[in-house]
């Protein structure tokens, strides 16, 4: 991407800050893209609060950056190496917050990108956290078991010197799910010396993981979006939806659809997508995937399914929850939802939407939940594992189900009253969310004086 200075604020002191940004990290175009949104929203709240102005520029800047070594040993014998990293954020809200992604295209400029998403995404749960990201750029679907433990005890190994309970707080993302934070927080726990159950979330039951965190992405991301329908005067009973990707927050989406009378009638893998108008069948989509298996896979065991290598998003839908991973849904895709009279796009992964599609998508009126709210979801059910860490409690899933609800709920009129006073639009979700995020975290950053 280059920068040729269209796309520059108007706003004096944000124009400064855009150039800082762009100085000082000028190849990272995730990043780029995601600091650009939010200066866009924040002018007119900068307008209200000009105590706020000074803020911006700190808000940037990661607080902290660590990029590791992770060298580990391969069933043949064979040393190899990775690189991990922990970019600490934003922690003015609480301690740094966020998942760990295991994926080859991991690089800093992603965890960048991926860590500011969260610093936003945290302050609209309205809970106590602040924002971080962290990952490898190793790809687990190509280590055996073994090696994938071995590789957690390394990435741990260094990662312990720099999380805790009160300082950071990782959990999964794409490629970690419990089963590797269980690995993780194994290792850190020999290496301190100590049960810190609060220092992870996202972990095993037993070792005493949330009940429904697993669960809370996909949920939240359908409980978000049936507030949008529901302000368009729509619902999710006979509508027709696109999931993408069939991964953890992608199965769990599914489920909820169904649940709430909606046809799952296409999703996809990073291999292929999948349509079937009747219905994917999510219970066997989940066995073919726990098995390695891919959407095609799936496709050969239903006669009214067809795999095909194309996007997900061509097909015809009333609403479309991008779940798989960045970029997406593209100006192509956008144009197709726009042809076949979508209702709304809610993101379930992070950045699925470019920006250009998200313009094409506002112009045809479609709605828009950005996942900054959209799947605030899990980091929200994994700030309550937190609480039941601390308190040495266990929450039955009804009860956190219904706090994911009210928490859903709650960010979705955070973000929707910030849309229309700083934007005057109610429906402009995206504008809304980076200003209300901006709001609680500048208010935070402000009060703890210069940091
Ligand atoms: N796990 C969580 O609690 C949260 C995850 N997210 C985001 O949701 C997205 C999915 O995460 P998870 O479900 O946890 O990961 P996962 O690893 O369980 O699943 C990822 C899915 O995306 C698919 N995929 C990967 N690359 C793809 C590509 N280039 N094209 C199409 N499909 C592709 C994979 O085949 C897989 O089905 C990510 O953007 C993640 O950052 C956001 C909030 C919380
Ligand atoms: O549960 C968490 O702490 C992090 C979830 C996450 O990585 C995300 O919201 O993108």
């Amino acid at each position: 991407m280059t920068h040729d200075g269209s796309d520059e604020p108007e706003d004096a002191a944000l124009r400064e800050v855009w150039r800082d940004v762009l100085r000082r990290d000028p190849h990272q175009e995730f990043f780029h893209a995601d600091v650009r949104g939010v200066l866009r929203s924040i002018g007119p709240v900068l307008l209200e609060h000009p105590e706020y102005a000074d803020v911006v520029g700190r808000l940037c800047e990661p607080e902290r950056v660590i990029v590791f070594r992770v060298p580990w040993v391969d069933d043949g014998g064979r040393v190899r190496v990775n690189r991990g990293f922990r970019v600490q954020f934003n922690s003015a809200l609480g301690p740094y917050k966020g998942g760990l992604r295991f994926a080859p295209s991991v690089d800093l400029d992603v965890i960048k990108f991926l860590g500011f998403e969260q610093v936003f995404k945290n302050a609209l749960t309205g809970q106590d956290i602040g924002g971080g990201k962290g990952g490898a750029d190793v790809d687990p679907k190509e280590l055996s078991t073994g090696e994938l433990m071995r590789f957690c005890q390394s990435f741990a190994t260094e990662l312990a010197s720099h999380v805790g309970a009160a300082v950071d707080v990782p959990a999964g993302d794409m490629g970690v799910g419990s089963r590797e934070i269980g690995w993780i927080y194994g290792q850190y726990q020999r290496l301190i010396g100590y049960h810190e159950p609060g220092a992870f979330t996202g972990k095993p039951a037993v070792l005493g993981g949330s009940a429904l965190r697993p669960e809370a992405t996909g949920f939240g991301t359908v409980y978000f979006t049936r507030r949008m329908l529901a302000e368009q005067g729509r619902d999710l009973d006979g509508a027709r939806v696109v999931v993408s990707g069939s991964g953890n927050v992608a199965l769990f989406a599914m489920d909820k659809v169904v649940a709430s009378g909606g046809t799952v009638v296409g999703c996809s893998d990073s291999r292929g997508s999948v349509s079937e108008p009747e219905g994917i069948d999510v219970d066997l989509l989940r066995e073919v995937k726990g098995q390695r298996g891919s959407v095609a896979d799936y496709a050969e065991k239903r006669s009214g399914a067809e795999a095909s290598d194309g996007s997900p998003f061509t097909l015809e839908c009333d609403v479309a929850l991008p779940c798989a991973t960045q970029n997406e849904i593209g100006p192509d895709e956008a144009r197709a939802l726009v042809d076949h009279g979508c209702w709304a796009v809610a993101e379930g992964a992070n950045g699925p939407v470019t920006p250009k599609a998200r313009e094409i998508l506002r112009e045809a009126g479609i709605g828009f939940g950005p996942g900054k709210a959209a799947n605030s979801g899990g980091v929200a059910v994994s700030a309550l594992e937190m609480q039941q860490n601390a308190g040495r409690e266990r929450w039955r899933g009804e009860d956190v189900d219904e706090r994911l609800q009210a928490i859903m709920s709650d960010a979705y009129d955070r973000v929707r009253d910030a849309a229309e006073r700083y934007h005057g639009d109610p429906t402009d979700l995206e504008n809304g969310a980076n200003a209300a995020g901006f709001l609680r975290v500048a208010e935070a950053m402000t009060s703890l004086g210069v940091v």
